[in-house]
């Protein structure tokens, strides 16, 4: 009788099929998670996630025991078993587990003593060669602008932080000192709450209720520096799915919520409905959004290169090729924000990007077209002054904050329409 493969290593193994063969973000793979369990599919998602974040150093340990390229899927089983191994996985169920994996398929099956015989060479000498292989670098489109941007020191560091992978950070309704304890969490100078990144966050105390909400510490920012929102009305522009929304709303805000994508904002919606707060909910373009407003939060399309840490099949798909269209989107979404903005209305611009050309450019571009427009200077608790940038707002990456997990990469300026 065959062994029986173990579906979570196997959908680990089509996930990455699916991004690194067929360049489709784990985002559009989710399928492959839906018929299994649910400890199987956080299994498979963990396996799929480190094996993308460490795929450089799994591909140089295999190097030397293959003599040439294997066909896709043996390579993909070969790295999510080099992985695993190098990672404290113990070997003989790792081996024997790819091996049935493996033996499966049509077009793997012939590989199965090759699985066999490389996976237990780096059983051997894997794990000790591992912690001083370099992180993975970023692909050329992504890197070269971010040395000539921050320096090849401080690129070195994000893909250090990459490698890493990122803790869980929490957004409390209320007090976060209170949830910090509450969940056993710590809590960070800008008032996120951080826990291990291994906790299922549907079994913290207070998730039914909704008392919290996860979100990065840098994405959390944006909503604190728009300050005092209370009884004002706000337009979060593109809100799904809805973390930025949920702030405002429990700061007090009348907030109205647009999003392009109708799924997406069926999240905003049960976000809203587990943490009991409201917000009017819109589906469709925010250019083509009318209204007038006195606060308004811009948290705009973009490459969402900060997030890297959290979402490591991003080098693997983006080829950068959209990211000139998400600039000038970014532009027209900015345009159309001052449109909608009261006189003397705060405007918080932000992206989830580590490229100044959808963050730093953006603003100063945008203060050349609106003489009407100045920068207001960020504050809130907790912010580093090494964080402000020349044209006034807040510059967040992913190897800022290393004693403490790090953060997401992200840009923000708040900016005020004359008048009022
Ligand atoms: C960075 S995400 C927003 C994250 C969200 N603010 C949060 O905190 O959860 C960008 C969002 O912009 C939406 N989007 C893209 N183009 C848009 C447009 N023209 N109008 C409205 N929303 C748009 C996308 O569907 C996506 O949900």
């Amino acid at each position: 009788m065959p062994k029986p493969v173990d579906p979570a290593r196997r959908a680990a193994v089509d996930l990455l099929d699916g991004v690194l063969g067929r360049k489709q973000p784990l985002t559009e793979l989710s399928g492959v998670l839906d018929p299994l369990a649910p400890a199987e599919r956080a299994t498979a998602q963990r396996l799929a996630l480190s094996a993308l974040r460490s795929l450089d150093r799994a591909d140089r340990v295999l190097k030397p025991h293959l003599r040439k390229k294997p066909v896709a899927r043996v390579h993909n089983i070969l790295r999510l078993g080099a992985t695993e191994l190098c990672e404290g996985g113990a070997a003989h169920g790792v081996v024997d587990a790819c091996v049935t994996l493996a033996a499966e398929g049509k077009r793997t099956a012939g590989a199965k003593g090759l699985v066999n015989a490389v996976l237990r060479k780096v059983a051997e000498d894997g794990p000790a060669l591992w912690p001083r292989l370099r992180p993975a670098r970023l692909p050329k489109w992504l890197r070269a602008p971010l040395v000539e941007a921050w320096g090849p020191e401080a690129v070195g560091a994000m893909e250090a932080a990459h490698a890493a992978g990122a803790p869980l950070d929490l957004t409390a309704k209320g007090d976060p000192a209170a949830l910090a304890e509450a969940v056993g969490g710590s809590l960070l100078p800008t008032g996120s709450v951080r826990i291990d990144a291994g906790v299922q966050v549907t079994a913290l105390p207070g998730y039914d209720d909704g008392a919290f909400w996860v979100q990065d510490a840098a994405a959390a920012l944006p909503a604190r520096l728009l300050r005092d929102v209370e009884g004002l009305r706000v337009l979060d522009m593109c809100a799904a799915p809805g973390g930025k929304t949920l702030q405002l709303a429990a700061a007090g805000a009348q907030v109205t919520a647009v999003d392009l994508s109708q799924a997406r904002l069926a999240r905003v919606e049960q976000n809203l409905a587990r943490t009991g707060l409201r917000a009017t909910l819109i589906a469709g373009d925010a250019l083509k959004h009318a209204g007038r407003y006195d606060a308004i939060l811009l948290d705009a399309p973009c490459s969402a290169t900060g997030t890297i840490r959290r979402h490591p099949d991003l080098p693997h798909v983006h080829l950068g090729e959209r990211i000139g269209e998400l600039i000038a989107l970014q532009a027209a979404l900015l345009d159309h924000a001052v449109d909608l903005l009261a006189p003397g209305g705060r405007l918080l611009f932000a992206t989830c990007s580590l490229l100044p050309d959808e963050g730093e450019c953006q603003v100063e571009e945008a203060l050349a077209r609106h003489p009407d427009l100045r920068v207001l200077p960020p504050e809130a608790p907790g912010l580093d002054e090494t964080w402000r940038t020349a044209e006034g707002g807040l510059r967040l990456r992913p190897e800022f904050w290393p004693e403490r997990g790090g953060m997401d990469g992200f840009y923000m300026a708040v900016l005020q329409k004359a008048g009022g």
